[in-house]
């Protein structure tokens, strides 16, 4: 199937070339770049320097008549724009930005601060967190591939959610981010120094993934969730560790707890219920798994989820293919089966 990737000089772009490259299902037939059209591949990724690839021009109907298959790796408010022509043209679009994730373009407009797609095509999006919405996945056109942050938050979420067992009035996430989480651009606060030996908080007062996270949680209690959520920074290249916090509503044993989250990933293969020490993000770099971890708290009745992901991974490019193989109803491990790259 001949794929085109937008965005193809960002990091969740390169991740996807290297995925791609693997599939033996997809061929990249076209790596678009606004700013290094006419370039080599190898000039902006010398590591891929054995790839003849050259960036293509931002050309919707070129990409149509040449792919059938469109992935986006751009910033926000990219998407809102060509996602809609190339959906016209009948080409099917993975979307790895927030753009379409939100069903309520309000919302989107009030944490985006951006305007929103038109309705019609935020109706037809599908979001696409593959473990749980397989079944809409493999009929969509659209798929909004999830944030890196709510996908590690949802996974180890939705199975005490649906289970009622923990109180959704109280759910605190604190999350941490590796550097590639912010993208490839320039930008002063990430440059080596700010970053190196530091570890910081940012957007506490509020972060995009807010709504996307309590939005997928409200489908699963029937109910207004409201999380509180905040990121950090952590000096490191890859990899989402997410801390839940949560009061259980009754007493349950760690065995009952645990036997929840076996039955509701028997069949997800990128899910990782890890009993013998605690979820890390070495743990998955490189590879698609999302390795969870819980522990019940008798003294305090609370429970602590732990879920480790690699953001340009499960996180991003790794998921975003896995959305392919579901749509495309290849087997859902293909060209994923990669293993972590520890150490
Ligand atoms: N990094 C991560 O861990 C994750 C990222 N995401 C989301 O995925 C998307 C891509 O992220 P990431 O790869 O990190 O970002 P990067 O900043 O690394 O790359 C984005 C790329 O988009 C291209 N681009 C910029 N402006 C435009 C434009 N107007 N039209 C077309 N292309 C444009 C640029 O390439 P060029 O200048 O060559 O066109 C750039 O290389 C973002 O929406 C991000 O929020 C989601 C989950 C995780
Ligand atoms: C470390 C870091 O800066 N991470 C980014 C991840 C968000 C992202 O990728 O943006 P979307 O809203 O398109 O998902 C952030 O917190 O904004």
């Amino acid at each position: 199937m001949k794929t085109a990737v937008i965005g193809s000089t960002g990091y969740g772009g390169v991740e996807l070339i290297r995925l791609i490259e693997g599939h033996p299902h997809l061929e990249l037939a076209m790596l678009v770049s606004t700013s290094q059209a006419g370039e080599r591949l190898s000039r902006a990724y010398p590591h891929l320097q054995h790839l003849e690839y050259t960036f293509q021009e931002l050309d919707v109907e070129r990409i149509s008549q040449e792919t059938e298959l469109v992935f986006l790796a751009t910033p926000p408010g990219v998407s809102v724009n060509l996602t809609p022509q190339l959906r016209a043209r009948g080409k099917m679009v993975i979307d790895l930005s927030g753009d379409f994730r939100l069903e309520d373009g309000r919302s989107y407009e009030a944490w985006y601060n951006r305007k929103a797609a038109p309705d019609r095509w935020l109706e037809e999006a599908v979001y696409g967190l593959s473990e749980w919405f397989a079944e809409e996945i493999r009929k969509a056109d659209l798929i909004a591939n999830p944030g890196c942050y709510p996908t590690a938050t949802l996974l180890g979420l939705l199975p005490l959610l649906r289970a009622k067992m923990i109180d959704h009035r109280a759910l605190i996430i604190d999350a941490k981010s590796g550097v590639t989480g912010a993208g490839r651009k320039v930008d002063q606060s990430l440059l080596f120094c700010e970053v190196n030996e530091n570890l910081r908080p940012y957007k506490v007062d509020g972060h995009q993934h807010i709504p996307e996270i309590e939005q997928i949680a409200g489908r699963f209690c029937s109910a207004d969730v409201k999380v509180r959520f905040v990121p950090h920074l952590v000096p490191m290249n890859r990899g989402i560790l997410v801390t839940l916090y949560t009061p259980m509503l009754h007493k349950y044993a760690m065995t009952e707890v645990l036997s929840v989250y076996k039955e509701a990933y028997e069949s997800a293969p990128f899910v990782r219920i890890v009993e013998r020490g605690w979820p890390a993000t070495k743990a998955v770099q490189g590879s698609n798994f999302c390795d969870i971890g819980v522990h019940v708290d008798e003294r305090t009745g609370w429970i602590t989820v732990l879920s480790a992901i690699d953001n340009l991974m499960k996180g991003a490019a790794g998921q975003a293919i896995q959305n392919a193989n579901v749509r495309m109803g290849w087997p859902v491990e293909t060209g994923l089966k990669g293993l972590p790259l520890v150490p």
